[in-house]
């Protein structure tokens, strides 16, 4: 039976007439007799000497939690360091000089966070929408809301939705008349209506010392402590790592030999997501897929306080881990490999079975990378590491339905390239637009360009995303979801394009006409097959075949009437008219004859 730490203080102290009961470390209920006095107070004092292990032994059986990434988002010099400096000294009194990188920091008994500053650029903001448990929106209020809110809140739609909070900065920048209460509420109305209706928004008014007030960043932090964080459906599904620290282990003498050479890099993070199986792919956003050389999992640099007390680790010691802002100790060392709180089973065993548990803390080696990568290394943009299934490993076709976004000016045409983020992955490619028509059959139709304000279909090739998975083009001028995806194009679906053309009929019978210089050739008239035709005056009907030249030869005669258009007057006067058109001219070109079948 389970129960929690505080439950199990009231429960273990109550007296029930004569009987004491209590757990023990198992959790189960021992009740004896309080008046077999013998032993009475050596079992009162062994309760109590109980109580306590059994607690720390209950914290440590529940899975440490992996940190929470909170990611400070804004546009340029907006605050979005000056933030996080402020939150990482209201939780471990530490000061820190650079926000470089993932900082992690001890934010309770429970809970861990790890502090991120979103890239201003769009390959950055796409990564770190994948990545964030909760967005603090930098708003500068002396300015208003700037484009790239909105935009990055449209990619947080796409791949999920954390929570958000709004922070208005630059508020001393405001004078502080009857404006400033008005700007305060207006924006933070505007926030709520723009982006999310039951949005919390903190107001940080002005600067000490070079900080955000001490009173406006504890409400902020212990907001942030206490909140609940939701699963999103994306990342539980998949194994993934925001890297904290990263190594080129390349021999020098392979990069001196020549400096364009493929790198091996080693990354480090936590795990998070779902396990991670020996075997997986991952995808290094930006670089590309690849098969993961080794792995392994070390001890946490950042441990819970009853993690670290059991450890022999001073709390102090753990409260904070920045590797790339200079901060934190290098427990990634090769030997200090981390040993799991099942010891008689060998961690080469737990993770063939397994895989790795989300929440440890991993080294990711990874071999033959584009050099670039580790040439362009920049901290202040985190790496992303994401698990990739069987599925996600190939690339081909896939029809998506998508909508031009409002803000995008222009119409997106067919084969203009564009750069979709879909699961993991960012990449180029051309989209072919479509719509669903009925006299297209299976097919669809191909347009020039999506349309004005409605949906549509877009083809494009590219790495496979599951159905259902959501993605934007960029900057973001779409968004849509994923529906059917397959390596080869014609699986996907046929697309036709619409195009004019004109002939005139050879010859009418009961419900078939002979249409003539409408094509150029047999093979031409194949593709139009069951495409949708429609004569002048509104008779309509389909593409059959190509017409056989003996039956164009053995055309009846002008005059001949047909004997269904006698007993259907609603027709007769449309084949009247249709007939009249009819030129029994002698044929000059065989080919491009069509036999045209009414409804
Ligand atoms: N007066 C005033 N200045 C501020 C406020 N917030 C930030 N600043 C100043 O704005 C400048 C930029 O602050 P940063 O924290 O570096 O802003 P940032 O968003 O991280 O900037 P980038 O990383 O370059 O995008 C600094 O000089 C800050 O002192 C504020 O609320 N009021």
């Amino acid at each position: 039976m389970g129960i929690d730490s505080s439950s199990f203080s009231s429960i273990s102290n109550r007296y029930e007439g004569r009987f004491v009961r209590h757990w023990d470390y198992n959790n189960s209920l021992i009740i004896y007799d309080r008046k077999s006095d013998d032993n009475r107070n050596a079992q009162s004092q062994a309760a109590t000497t109980d109580q306590k292990e059994v607690q720390l032994q209950h914290d440590l059986d529940e899975e440490e939690p992996v940190p929470y990434v909170v990611l400070v988002q804004g546009p340029p010099k907006v605050g979005k360091s000056m933030l996080i400096k402020s939150l990482a000294k209201f939780f471990t009194m530490h000061h820190l000089d650079n926000v470089r990188g993932p900082i992690t920091v001890v934010s309770g008994k429970h809970r861990r966070l790890q502090f991120v500053e979103c890239p201003n650029d769009v390959n950055g903001m796409i990564d770190a929408a994948k990545y964030a448990d909760l967005v603090l929106f930098c708003i500068d209020a002396s300015y208003g809301f700037e484009m790239e809110t909105f935009e990055f809140f449209n990619l947080l739609q796409v791949h999920g939705f954390p929570n958000v909070i709004g922070v208005l900065t630059n508020l001393d920048k405001i004078k502080p008349d009857g404006s400033l209460k008005e700007t305060k509420q207006r924006l933070s109305r505007q926030f709520r209506n723009e982006i999310y209706g039951g949005a919390e928004v903190f107001y940080l008014s002005n600067l000490d010392k070079g900080m955000y007030m001490d009173d406006e960043i504890h409400k902020l932090g212990a907001f942030i402590s206490v909140m609940k964080f939701n699963p999103l459906s994306w990342q539980t599904a998949h194994p993934y790592v925001l890297v904290d620290h990263f190594e080129d282990v390349t021999s020098p003498e392979r990069v001196h030999i020549d400096n364009k050479c493929d790198r091996n890099i080693v990354m480090y993070g936590y795990l998070r997501g779902s396990n991670f199986r020996r075997g997986t792919q991952v995808h290094i956003a930006g670089a590309g897929d690849f098969p993961v050389y080794g792995i392994k999992s070390l001890a946490d640099p950042c441990s819970l306080p009853i993690a670290a007390k059991i450890k022999g680790v001073s709390d102090k010691e753990r409260l904070f881990y920045a590797p790339m802002s200079g901060l934190g100790d290098l427990l990634y060392d090769k030997d200090a490999e981390y040993l799991d709180e099942l010891n008689d089973i060998d961690e080469v065993t737990q993770s063939e079975i397994a895989g790795f548990r989300a929440g440890t803390y991993l080294k990711l080696e990874v071999r033959d990378v584009p050099f670039e990568m580790t040439k362009n290394i920049d901290p202040n943009h985190p790496i992303l590491v994401g698990g990739i299934s069987l599925e996600e490993e190939n690339i081909g076709y896939m029809k998506a339905r998508l909508k031009r976004h409002s803000w995008h000016r222009k119409l997106l045409k067919t084969r203009d390239p564009i750069i979709v983020s879909a699961g993991w992955k960012r990449y180029q490619t051309r989209s072919t637009y479509a719509q669903e028509q009925e006299d297209c059959g299976n097919g669809l139709h191909r347009i020039d360009s999506t349309p004005e304000h409605a949906d549509c279909l877009a083809m494009f090739w590219g790495p496979l995303a599951p159905p259902d998975t959501g993605f934007a083009a960029f900057r973001i001028s779409a968004i849509g979801v994923i529906l059917d995806v397959t390596q080869a194009a014609e699986i996907v679906t046929k697309i036709m394009k619409k195009r004019k053309q004109i002939g005139s009929p050879l010859k009418t019978f009961k419900k078939t006409a002979l249409i003539k210089d409408m094509f150029t050739s047999d093979l031409e008239i194949d593709w139009f097959e069951g495409a949708a035709i429609q004569t002048v005056r509104g008779v309509r009907g389909n593409i059959k075949k190509a017409a056989r030249k003996k039956l164009v030869s053995e055309l009846p005669r002008k005059g001949d009437v047909c004997s269904k258009t006698k007993d259907d007057p609603a027709r007769r006067q449309q084949t009247v008219e249709q007939r009249r058109g009819v030129v029994f001219a002698e044929k000059k070109k065989t080919t491009g004859n069509r036999i045209c079948k009414e409804d």
